[in-house]
Formats: C-alpha cells, structure tokens, sequence
C-alpha cells in the first residue's frame, strides 16, 4: 500500500522472491504506468518491474485475497489511510509496516497505530527495517534488513517471502527496538547532514552516530527494547546507511539546512518524505513523556521547528555539562 521510492522497490523484491503483487498507488496515472510498462515513471523510471507486480488505485481491489499487506505511506497520514482500508482486510493477513517515523500527538509508534485502528493483534503486525536505500535496492545491490514481530513463527514467513539474492532479512521479536531504531535514526540523519553542510569532518560526524545511538538505546531501554537489537542492522546498521548516504533524504535534508537554507527550500531539494522532520518532534514529546534525555534529537527539533541555528546548536551540544561516557548509555539517565 503506497507506490512512492520504497513501497515500489519492496514490491520488486517480493515479486523475486516468487511472490505476486498488487500495489495500490494514490494515483491512476502511477498505476496504469505501473501496469502498461512495468516501471514506476515517478520514482524509478529506469527500473524493470518483475512480470509478477501490477498496480491499482483502487484499495480494495489490491487488499482483496492479501495475506501479506505491507504499509509504505508517510508515518504521519498512516492512521487516516488505514481507517480507509481497514475494513476490507483479510482477517487472517500480516500487516507489515515498512514506515519509519513516529506519530506526531500520539507519540506511537507505527505498530501501534496500525493495532488501533485495524484491531489486529499484535501477532499479526510486523516491522521491516533496516539500512535499506530504495536506489541501491532497486539496482540489486546486496543488503540486509530485519524483520521483527512479537511472533516468531510469522516473522519467519515474511522472512522467507521477501528473501532473494540481494536483499537477506534476518528475524527478531523485538518490535519495540527495530521500530524506534528506524524512526530515531532519521533524525540523527539530519544532524549529520547538517554537520556534512556545514563543512565539519569525520571525527564530528563519528561523534553524531555514536552518541545519537547512545540516545536512540537509552530511549529503546526505556521502553522495553532489547539493547542488542541497536547494535543490529536496524539500528547501527540503518543509522550507518542513513547518516552517511547522500542517496538518504534526511540526510539530504539536514545538509541543506546546514548549508543555510530554510524548512521550505530544504523540503523543495528533497521532495520525498524526510520521515525525520516531523518525527524529531514526536521523540522529543515520547522521550521527555518518559524522562529520557535526547540531546542531539532535541537540538534538530529546535533546528527545524524553532529557528535554532545549526552552529548555535552545535555550541549548546558540546557545551553540555561533562560525564562519564558509560553513565549516558545507561537508560535510566
Ligand atoms: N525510500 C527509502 O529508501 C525507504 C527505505 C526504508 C524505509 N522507508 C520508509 O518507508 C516509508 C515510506 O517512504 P517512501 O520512501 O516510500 O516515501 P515516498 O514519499 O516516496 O512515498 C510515499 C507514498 O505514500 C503515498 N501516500 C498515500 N497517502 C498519502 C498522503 N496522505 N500523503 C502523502 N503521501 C501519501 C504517496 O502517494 C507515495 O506513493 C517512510 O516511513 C520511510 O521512512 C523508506
Ligand atoms: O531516505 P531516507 O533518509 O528516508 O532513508 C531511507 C531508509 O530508511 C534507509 O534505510
């Protein structure tokens, strides 16, 4: 559901990993494309479509028979396009979110939204994350991912759905950490953009991933993740990916705000969804919600929604008052 730069890449895959697909596009025009030439014109128009993939922009047609229904919309439109689709889900499907943010008011997560507005246990919802570039993934460059649901024997059956020559999904049950490794990592993404356009080198940029995953673990913690799934593809790994690649848009994002530009212009280079934008205000509210402290998260929150500086917030980062580094790692601080 959602034909944008990775619902259109994860169909290729499943499509050869010898499943059949129907995507639903928002437009007509994207799925008659899709239909017609077996390429999305819009995202990837130099990219071949397995014979296994159509398209429609009809939701109902393309959830009727799904036992798989794999979620690739914006985090924040996902609860009104669910309450659309929900009633036309087969009972038994697996509901896979491959969406990486964070819901702005409610501070839930991607798995929980979709729990409360389909009703669906949560035996049934999984998350796929990972450090998985919908570019590298649509030429077949090999990566992994991670699939997490709370059960084994389903995450297993994704596992083996969406496994082909380039793209290796392990399996984990620890929703909670995959989910919040992807929609953190964003936002750390920003910040190492914006150290990249403001000229600043590898020992900042090192300093960025590091400590933003000491963050990112503080808060899993918190909340119930297992801490060995940050240091796992969908936490390092994703964080790795994320931060360094200019193929990432929050990436992409964060460099043109520390090149200078506004919100507006910034959104204008990017065009895709920058997940991280928004959610940087959502893991603020949920971290403060559980008294965590996230300092790099907060300083792009106040970057992009306040007017802050880059350079301004750099300052107010490294003024902080020094610690010892194993205390910060530790979830209660
Ligand atoms: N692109 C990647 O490389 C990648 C990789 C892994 C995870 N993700 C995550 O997958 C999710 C989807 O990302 P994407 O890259 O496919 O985004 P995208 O902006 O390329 O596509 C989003 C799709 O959602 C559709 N959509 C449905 N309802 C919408 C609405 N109300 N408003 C706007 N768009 C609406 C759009 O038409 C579009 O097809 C995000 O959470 C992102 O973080 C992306
Ligand atoms: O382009 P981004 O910044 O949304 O990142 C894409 C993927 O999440 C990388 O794993």
């Amino acid at each position: 559901m959602g034909a944008g730069s990775w619902g259109t890449v994860f169909a290729k895959i499943l499509a050869d990993a010898g499943t059949p697909v129907t995507i639903w596009a928002r437009r007509q025009s994207v799925a008659d494309a899709i239909n017609a030439g077996h390429r999305n014109p819009d995202y990837f128009p130099d990219i071949d479509l397995p014979g296994l993939v159509s398209a429609t922009a009809d939701p109902v047609e393309a959830l009727e028979g799904a036992d798989l229904v794999v979620l690739s919309v914006p985090s924040q439109t996902l609860r009104g396009n669910l309450a659309a689709w929900s009633g036309h889900l087969e009972p038994h499907a697996t509901l896979l979110s491959l969406m990486k943010g964070i819901e702005l008011g409610t501070t839930e997560r991607m798995t929980e939204v979709i729990a409360e507005v389909t009703g669906a246990a949560e035996s049934r919802i999984a998350v796929l994350s990972g450090p998985n570039l919908a570019r590298e993934i649509a030429e077949e460059q090999p990566t992994a991912s991670v699939v997490a649901c709370i059960d084994h024997g389903r995450a297993v059956d994704v596992q083996k759905a969406v496994t082909t020559s380039y793209f290796r999904p392990y399996t984990n049950t620890d929703v909670v950490g995959c989910e919040l490794g992807g929609a953190v990592k964003n936002v750390i993404a920003l910040a190492y953009g914006m150290a990249a356009g403001m000229g600043m080198g590898d020992n900042t940029k090192a300093t960025i991933i590091t400590r933003g995953l000491a963050e990112t673990s503080r808060l899993g913690m918190r909340l119930g993740a297992d801490p060995t799934t940050f240091a796992g593809l969908a936490g390092l790994g994703d964080l790795v990916a994320t931060c360094s690649s200019p193929l990432s848009r929050n990436h992409t994002f964060g460099e043109q705000l520390g090149l200078g530009a506004t919100l507006e212009e910034a959104a204008r280079v990017t065009k895709q969804t920058a997940e991280g934008v928004k959610s940087c205000r959502s893991i603020t509210d949920l971290a403060r919600k559980v008294g965590v402290e996230m300092p790099i998260c907060d300083a792009v929150e106040r970057v992009c929604h306040e007017g802050l500086d880059p350079r301004a917030a750099v300052a107010l980062l490294m003024g902080r008052e020094t610690k010892p580094e194993t205390d910060s790692l530790r979830s209660d601080k």
